[in-house]
């Protein structure tokens, strides 16, 4: 059948020019955290781990998904708090707006239960150098899964699915932010390339059967089609928890190069993040400008509704 595209309806802008951020070269802190049952000490070991990670130069810092509660749907509306309330109903973010205000770092915090009205979601909070929240970012695809005799999850019995991309623009550069099951869609990662991204991070805890198959290489394949970073944080393996974590939190270079990784233990990796890579890359292979945008586009809604 023929197709019915006809490029005058094209209405994405070409790819922004990657902004300058006010840092091209800095060191990054991924933090594989183990995550018990126990709210406080999860929050008390999340901030010494921020604190190493700060001391030892890293000037962003990444935790996993659902670092302050276990991964399931029964715990999720135990531990939720309601972020917009501040400080006495978060005490999870009111620890990560304290610490990137103290140790004057970014963080991408990972992300915990949020509970929102009658909602709740799974939700991941930036904090800039001043402590203030940037952004928040809900997943925007909820992990449901049946893979029978292997694993079977449904975010959806609990959590709500979040509307919204988010990109923000940070002392370490411009960061798109996905959770976890959201690499798995490349639109969003094309959409934050398209936007100006230098990184995306995605804090995430992909499981003991796709991991192994699926965790590196959907990391991989996202910053070598975009030709940006990625960096991917994970909780530490529990080989007797209720879920088990496949860990392996790892930072790709804009040439799919991983950087640096690690295995299903607690770790925290420091790695150098520099930008002048991605304009390096991006001049070696020019595929922005070879793209085929008269044969077919990325229509991103929000610029195409606000032109
Ligand atoms: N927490 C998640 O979204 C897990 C995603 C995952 O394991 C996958 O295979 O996708």
């Amino acid at each position: 059948m023929a197709s019915t595209f006809k490029p005058e309806q094209a209405r994405v802008p070409p790819a922004l020019q990657l902004p300058s951020p006010p840092i091209t070269k800095f060191k990054i802190g991924l933090c594989q955290l183990s995550v018990t049952a126990d709210k406080e000490r999860n929050i008390v070991h999340a901030r010494a781990a921020i604190e190493e990670a700060a001391e030892k130069g890293a000037k962003l810092v990444v935790l996993p998904e659902i670092w302050n509660s276990p991964y399931s749907n029964d715990s999720f509306p135990i531990y939720a708090e309601d972020i917009d309330a501040g400080p006495d109903a978060s005490p999870s973010t009111a620890m990560l707006s304290e610490a990137a205000r103290l140790l004057k770092i970014t963080i991408v915090g990972g992300s915990i239960p949020e509970r929102s009205g009658d909602k709740l979601y799974n939700t991941c909070c930036i904090f800039d150098t001043d402590g203030k929240l940037k952004a928040k970012h809900r997943k925007i695809h909820l992990f449901d899964i049946d893979i029978p005799g292997k694993i079977t999850f449904k975010e959806s019995q609990t959590l709500t699915a979040g509307e919204t991309p988010t990109v923000v623009d940070t002392e370490v550069g411009r960061i798109g932010i996905g959770i976890c099951y959201d690499i798995r869609f490349q639109e969003l990662a094309m959409l934050y390339a398209a936007r100006g991204a230098h990184l995306i991070c995605y804090p995430g805890a992909f499981n003991m059967t796709t991991g192994p198959l699926h965790w590196e290489l959907l990391q991989r394949a996202r910053a070598v089609d975009n030709q940006l970073y990625v960096a991917t944080c994970a909780p530490a393996r529990d080989a007797g928890g209720g879920y088990v974590a496949w860990g392996h939190s790892t930072l790709i270079g804009p040439f799919g190069e991983v950087l640096a990784t690690t295995e299903h233990d607690e770790a925290i990796i420091i790695s150098e993040i520099d930008y002048s890579q991605i304009d390096l890359r991006r001049t070696n292979l020019p595929l922005e400008k070879q793209r085929r945008g008269d044969l077919y586009q990325l229509v991103d809604v929000q610029r195409s509704s606000s032109q």
